[in-house]
């Protein structure tokens, strides 16, 4: 076995092309092994095996700059960079991560998590080197579902006008999650398919190289009419005219070809791209049939594929997926735009009964924002389903497009709270704080699925402009659903139970956190009371009033940053009501980012559970006891 001995990339260098092939199937073996019992993403990685093999074949690793765009298939980077021995702990608490992390080795130098950042990142890399004079490689891989991502666009308009050396690796397994979408997607795939133009440019250029070694004018003719034959010959001629030097397509699989295609873009003075063919999970045949169910795998049992995940009430996204088709056969206005996440937002199912009115448009959450709004001010009801973490990128065009409009957008945001193994690069806790603020828009959450149904139903009656409804990674309670849809009142809070002196108010999955507090300290002899704050903006300004006029010490419980969120919303209305005795406690997501583990283990780090409630309430009543003692003996 080499791999075992395989703790530095330098050790590749003395590996023969057949040493490197029997590496990679021994690379391939331990990924899918390993896999079994973390999960992870396996096509992904199974995919770019001989790719980053040949990479650090080739190039010298940290020296050389090596820049995985959205990170998820870099474990075969880290399994030649000395961390073989960690995967047993791949995206578990405090273990290895499952994207790139510089703290983990000095050889990953760009994190990511979030898709298309790794041309923009080669880019500044490439010109600090410059100015630094030095003569480092810097090599970017992105995928073609990457590719679709805006700034990336960005980025090549770019690097095309400044036309230092770098190099782009097109990884193109014709894959995002789902199938990959957009006219780019078409576009490799014609230079991926078109065999006759291959053929002929391969029969061209064996043509040119057969007229015998003549000087002048037909040298000069043969080489004028390669360039024009270029036009029809070159595949890749749309990155050619964007400043590039394209080479390929290679075979991704071919450790030979590639090895010789990036001596060849060694040659390139400017930026070369190199498009490589590969295939998504790659040697594992459930993978390669069913690449969207490998791209993110849950444990498997290893002679099938078959996730071993224990099932449990449906996940609050099959809920959403449920309903949403039961609303859209309501209203044929309804349409669903998602930004390349059709699967991972339950639209498949919708998508199966209104092929046409659920639009994937690629990594392009910008785009999909802008869209949803165009949609509503002629008249659809467009539903933008997005995870909370990636909506981050789309915050002007939901400011500048959609609210400022006033236009009638509903925002299904999944992955609301903590999401566990993806970690801190994927956490939904911020979007409260970044949309409440926002004129015109109204949020949700509800504090379990059957409440999400009726706050989707309450999107769809709602016309006076944007409103959002955000719901977690997690399964539902198993509460029983009412057969009937109902709209619930926009700003109205729910009194889960009264209590004495104390109360905790909750949002989403923390409400359930409220009640078993609730019930622990009941036993002790504590009344607290629970209010369901479904509705993170407008707050329910009376129930406030209420509540603070009663002298109610309050705790607020989010699984959202606490600077900005519900807590704060709740703040400020005291303030603005000059409430200056209100008594109120905030709990919510500390100033930190909250690694990969479990959800479980990131609420205990960041305290967000019911002991933790407990205690806290505790201490209100003791501080509140000393209070008064000092006070009534003054
Ligand atoms: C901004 C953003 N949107 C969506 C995602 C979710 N996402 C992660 S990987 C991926 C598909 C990437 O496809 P590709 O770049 O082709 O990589 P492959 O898995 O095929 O190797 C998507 C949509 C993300 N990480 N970032
Ligand atoms: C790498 C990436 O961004 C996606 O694969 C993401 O990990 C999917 O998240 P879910 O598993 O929550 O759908
Ligand atoms: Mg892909």
């Amino acid at each position: 076995m080499l791999l075992p001995q395989i703790n530095d990339p330098k050790q590749l260098k003395s590996l023969s092309v057949d040493e490197l092939t029997t590496l990679a199937e021994e690379i391939r073996r331990f990924l899918i092994e390993k896999l079994t019992a973390t999960g992870g993403h396996l096509g992904s990685n199974l995919g770019v095996v001989e790719l980053t093999l040949a990479l650090h074949y080739c190039y010298n690793s940290p020296r050389d700059k090596m820049i995985y765009d959205v990170g998820h298939q870099a474990y075969v980077h880290k399994i030649l960079t000395g961390r073989q021995d960690r995967f047993d702990t791949l995206r578990k608490y405090q273990g290895l991560c499952g994207f790139v992390k510089r703290s983990e080795s000095e050889h990953d130098v760009w994190e990511a998590g979030h898709s298309s950042t790794s041309l923009s990142a080669a880019m500044g890399m490439a010109m600090a080197r410059d100015l630094k004079g030095e003569d480092n490689k810097v090599i970017a891989v992105i995928g073609d579902g990457a590719l679709t991502g805006g700034m990336a666009f960005e980025a090549l308009n770019h690097i095309g006008h400044e036309k230092r050396k770098l190099m782009v690796i097109l990884n193109d397994n014709e894959m995002s999650i789902a199938p990959n979408v957009g006219a780019m997607h078409n576009y490799l795939s014609k230079i991926r398919s078109d065999r006759h133009y291959l053929r002929a440019k391969d029969e061209v250029e064996g043509l040119l190289k057969k007229i015998p070694a003549i000087g002048g004018r037909l040298a000069k003719t043969a080489e004028q009419l390669k360039n024009s034959l270029k036009y029809m010959m070159v595949p890749g001629v749309l990155f050619e005219e964007l400043g590039f030097t394209y080479l390929g397509p290679v075979d991704g699989h071919d450790l030979e070809k590639m090895i010789d295609t990036f001596h060849q873009a060694d040659n390139v003075a400017g930026p070369v791209l190199v498009h490589v063919l590969t295939t998504k999970g790659k040697g594992y045949k459930p993978a390669e049939t069913d690449f969207y169910k490998s791209h993110a795998i849950s444990p498997y049992k290893i002679e099938s594929g078959q996730a071993l995940k224990a099932v449990g009430p449906p996940m609050y996204t099959e809920v959403f997926g449920e309903t949403l088709i039961e609303l859209g056969r309501e209203d044929s206005r309804l349409i669903a735009v998602t930004p390349a996440m059709p699967g991972g937002s339950g639209l498949f199912p919708f998508a199966k009964e209104f092929p046409d009115r659920m639009i994937d448009v690629g990594i392009a959450e910008q785009h999909a924002a802008t869209l949803c709004a165009a949609l509503a001010m002629e008249g659809m009801k467009p539903v933008y389903a997005v995870y909370s973490t990636f909506m981050q990128r789309a915050y002007d065009q939901i400011v500048h497009d959609i609210c400022r409009h006033n236009a009638n957008v509903m925002f299904a945001i999944d992955r609301a709270g903590f999401v566990g193994a993806d970690g801190e690069t994927h956490q939904g806790v911020y979007d409260v704080a970044f949309m409440r603020h926002i004129p015109n828009m109204v949020m949700m959450m509800p504090k379990d699925e059957n409440e999400l149904r009726h706050m989707m139903k309450t999107a769809l009656e709602y016309n006076d402009g944007p409103i959002a409804y955000r719901y977690p990674r997690i399964n539902g309670t198993g509460v029983a659903m009412d057969p009937e849809l109902r709209t619930i009142p926009i700003g109205s809070w729910e009194r889960l139970r009264t209590g004495e002196g104390y109360a905790v108010v909750a949002c989403g999955p923390m409400v359930q956190v409220a009640e078993e507090a609730a019930d622990l300290l009941k036993r002790e002899g504590i009344q607290v009371g629970v209010v369901n704050a479904r509705f993170l903006k407008p707050l329910d300004n009376s129930m406030l009033l209420d509540l603070a006029h009663a002298g109610t010490n309050m705790v607020v419980i989010e699984e959202a940053c606490q600077a900005g969120s519900l807590g704060s919303s709740v703040l400020e209305f005291y303030a603005e009501n000059e409430i200056y005795d209100a008594r109120v406690h905030l709990m919510g997501v500390p100033d930190i980012f909250v690694e990969h583990g479990s959800i479980k283990e990131q609420r205990q780090e960041t305290g967000l559970t019911v002991e933790a409630l407990c205690a806290r309430i505790k201490s209100m009543m003791a501080l509140s006891a000393y209070n008064y003692k000092t006070t009534s003996s003054s």
